[in-house]
């Protein structure tokens, strides 16, 4: 049975780990870690099944088959270049680190020189698969555009330093108009979604970004809008934000969890 382990116990790892542990993905939860001790806590009194030991990622890859990144874009840096020397797979659902062509070359290059693979889940959109057949024409444009209520903008990078006052807005406001290589920088913990569909499609310079506050919103909208030589396509979730962290939509858990029950399963159908 293939042996994980998860790094960040946070709202996307606790969704994941109590998933191997309800027995719904057929994987063994070796080990978890996370930053914050009583992250690991909290989570491991939730566990019912299982028991996974606590370790730092040296100790991590040692002994799990694939290691799954649910805490930030920084941590992408310490764990997966550690995870694919250790000739373990990875899945990384931060994956606006990935804008990073220096990280994103030394991954790839790792990843070919050690056999191993980097999973990016589709995370909280919708339309990845859409996206992946119509690049092997030309694609004209792709525009993503989320819509969050204003506190689950708190705390990004651009808030805080263009002095935005998310207590002052009352309607839907444009906060951020650009591409998608800034849009992950500026906002790392709302629209890593901008960087799976830049690495899906066009890339990163040419992945149009639009970021809306709507205090009158409870959900979380991802609308995704594609031209090309194929035609053109729509898709648009609203999603339930998770409850434990209003900024990640619940989707994005499920993205993770599927992800682990497609790559354990040794039944592959479709496409
Ligand atoms: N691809 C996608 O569609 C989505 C990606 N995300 C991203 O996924 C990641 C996890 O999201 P959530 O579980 O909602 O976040 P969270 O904030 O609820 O949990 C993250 C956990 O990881 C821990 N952590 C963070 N950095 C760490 C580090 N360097 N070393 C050790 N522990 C660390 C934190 O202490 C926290 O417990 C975030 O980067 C988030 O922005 C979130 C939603 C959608
Ligand atoms: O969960 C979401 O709605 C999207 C998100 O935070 C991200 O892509 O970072």
């Amino acid at each position: 049975m293939l042996k994980i382990g998860v790094f960040g116990c946070g709202a996307i790892g606790a969704e994941l780990c109590k998933a191997i542990d309800s027995g719904h993905i057929d994987v063994e939860l070796y080990a978890i870690y996370d930053r914050h001790e009583q992250a690991t806590v909290d989570l491991k009194d939730k566990l019912r099944n299982t028991d996974p030991k606590v370790l730092e990622i040296v100790d991590m890859v040692k002994h799990v088959d694939l290691v799954v990144e649910c805490a930030s874009q920084q941590a992408v840096y310490e764990v997966v270049p550690a995870a694919l020397h250790a000739k373990c797979d990875v899945m990384s659902i931060s994956v606006g680190a990935f804008a990073d062509q220096n990280l994103l070359k030394t991954t790839t290059d790792l990843a070919k020189e050690y056999n191993c693979k980097v999973y990016l889940p589709s995370g909280a959109i919708a339309g990845l698969d859409g996206l992946k057949s119509a690049s092997s024409t030309s694609i004209y444009s792709v525009t993503l555009t989320t819509e969050k209520h204003p506190r689950s903008l708190a705390g990004a990078p651009y808030i805080i330093q263009n002095n935005i006052d998310l207590d002052a807005i009352t309607g839907k406001t444009v906060i951020f108009e650009g591409m998608a290589t800034e849009a992950v920088k500026a906002f790392p913990a709302n629209v890593n979604v901008a960087a799976s569909l830049s690495l899906a499609g066009i890339g990163f310079d040419r992945t149009k970004v639009k970021i809306v506050a709507n205090p009158a919103l409870s959900r979380n909208i991802h609308e995704i809008n594609v031209e090309g030589e194929f035609g053109s396509f729509t898709t648009r979730v609203e999603n339930v934000p998770s409850p434990t962290n209003p900024k990640t939509s619940y989707l994005a858990a499920l993205s993770a969890i599927s992800t682990l029950k497609k790559i354990a399963d040794p039944l592959q159908v479709g496409t």
